[in-house]
């Protein structure tokens, strides 16, 4: 059978571990697909370091365009990044009637309806496996292997960067910046690195994983978007004394309890620092490592775990993608696995809850003069807003003057909705014994 074309848009981190897995296990591919998978030319804006890693293996060229152009490709692979010169250049290869490949989640969280509807009217597929958690097939998994299942919530550490910066500072005490340097040198990063650092690009993946998981349109925009930028090492160590590792989240929960206090119906899309039980496995995933839970009514919690991020871990999704589309060239384009796994005409529009609407339990620190009355105070407002707490611990903090005296208020709650939350940490904010800003740090079981 005739090999399969690809065209190459970027060899950088994972256009590089593409070629070179590809190129190491070319007879086990070719055996699995049917047919070769060749990567036949490349593009890339430094063509001199892109012959290098090529070694004369492949034609490469400087524009992009060309590739696209060239009538002998059948995939166009992007792994250039960004949302401005990738979306035209997907469009185009889509408009020319190739198949693409893309680990681009910015690219598809956001403009993924308009590159979806364009792929299907051309009867070609865009894959995306690398996109959400790099190597591990999780949208092979949510898209195919769970489809008998309703889904009702997935949450997962969809973001190698910020995983890596938390585990160094708990377990070597090693500091942010230095934490932030090491990712980037091993190529975890993004290219704007406050992508990763600010929470953006695991909401990305989480908007990815709400729309196939729930059958509903990318809402990227609605997406509740917070990172690990301002957490206090303080924090960090008070969750383990009660239990709990911090760990940032990409959450998302079907929502239908209407008959319930405060319920809605709706998507929570959600990306925060999130405290889970120590004893979970997930809060045992460390360094660069992701994993995701997946919750379906009838298989219960399964979890996938691995690398989301480096060149080759990734590669693996890219190839496996090509090994579909490979393996479907032939194929009627009716007999496509939908991009987002219920078919285009029975998607919904289920709206994405605004995050005053989302039902979490909540880690509360406060700084309060230690005096008579305060805790008093402080519970009493937390029962007005009818907030149950879990649990409560008080720690000594430093004096800050003589005869001054401060202490740590430690606050766990049962689950309530955020808005309630909001109202009363504002309201326990404006009382004169509270010192220092409220730190609130949402909490999940994930039992
Ligand atoms: N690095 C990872 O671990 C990882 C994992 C999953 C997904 N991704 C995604 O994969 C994509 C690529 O990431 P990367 O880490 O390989 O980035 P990278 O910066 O290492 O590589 C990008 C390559 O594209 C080239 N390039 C830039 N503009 C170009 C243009 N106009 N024409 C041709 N080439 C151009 C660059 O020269 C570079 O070689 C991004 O969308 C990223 O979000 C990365
Ligand atoms: N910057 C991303 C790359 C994988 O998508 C991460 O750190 O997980
Ligand atoms: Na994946």
């Amino acid at each position: 059978m005739k090999a399969i074309e690809v065209g190459l848009l970027g060899i950088g981190t994972v256009g590089g571990g593409t070629f070179r897995v590809l190129q190491r296990n070319e007879e086990e591919i070719r055996r699995r697909a049917g047919r070769a998978i060749r990567i036949s030319m490349v593009a890339d804006l430094d063509t001199a370091r892109a012959e290098q890693v090529v070694g004369g293996a492949a034609k490469v060229v400087g524009d992009a365009r060309a590739v696209i152009a060239n009538p002998d490709i059948d995939v166009v692979v992007e792994l250039i990044g960004g949302t401005g010169l990738a979306k035209a250049l997907v469009l185009e290869a889509i408009a020319a009637g190739k198949h693409v490949v893309t680990a681009n989640k910015a690219l598809l969280a956001i403009h993924g309806t308009e590159i979806f509807a364009a792929a299907r009217a051309k009867g070609v597929v865009v894959a995306f496996e690398a996109a959400v958690a790099g190597g591990i097939p999780i949208i092979k998994a949510l898209r195919e292997g769970l489809s008998a299942n309703r889904l009702e919530w997935v949450a997962g550490i969809v973001n190698g960067t910020t995983n890596y910066i938390l585990s160094e500072m708990r377990s070597k005490g090693v500091d942010f910046a230095a934490a932030l340097k090491d990712a980037q040198a091993l190529g975890y990063a993004e290219a704007d690195p406050t992508f990763d650092v600010e929470g953006v690009d695991a909401a990305h993946k989480a908007t990815l994983v709400g729309a196939i998981a729930f059958g509903i349109p990318v809402q990227f925009a609605s997406a509740y978007v917070e990172g690990i930028g301002a957490l206090q090492a303080a924090d960090i160590a008070y969750a383990e004394q009660l239990g709990y590792r911090l760990k940032l989240l990409a959450i998302t929960k079907r929502r239908d309890d209407l008959q319930q206090q405060g319920g809605a119906t709706g998507i929570e899309l959600r990306v925060h620092p999130t405290l889970v039980p120590a004893k979970r496995l997930i809060a045992n995933v460390e360094g660069a490592m992701n994993a995701v839970l997946v919750h379906g009514d009838a298989v219960g919690t399964t979890m996938y775990y691995g690398k989301g991020a480096g060149a080759e871990p990734t590669a693996s999704a890219v190839i496996a993608d090509l090994v579909d589309i490979a393996r479907l060239i032939t194929a009627d384009p009716d007999h496509h696995v939908p991009h987002l796994a219920f078919q285009p005409a029975e998607m919904h529009d289920t709206p994405v809850l605004p995050i005053e609407a989302v039902i979490t339990s909540f880690y509360l620190r406060l700084q309060v003069e230690d005096r008579t009355g305060v805790l008093a105070r402080i519970t009493r407002i937390l029962a007005d807003n009818d907030i149950s707490i879990d649990a409560l611990l008080q720690r000594p903090a430093e004096s800050d003057a003589p005869g001054a005296s401060r202490t740590d208020v430690i606050i766990l709650t049962h689950d309530t909705v955020e808005g309630r939350m909001t109202r009363a940490i504002a309201e326990m904010q404006a009382l004169p014994t509270v010192l220092a800003p409220i730190v609130r740090i949402r909490k999940e079981e994930l039992g």
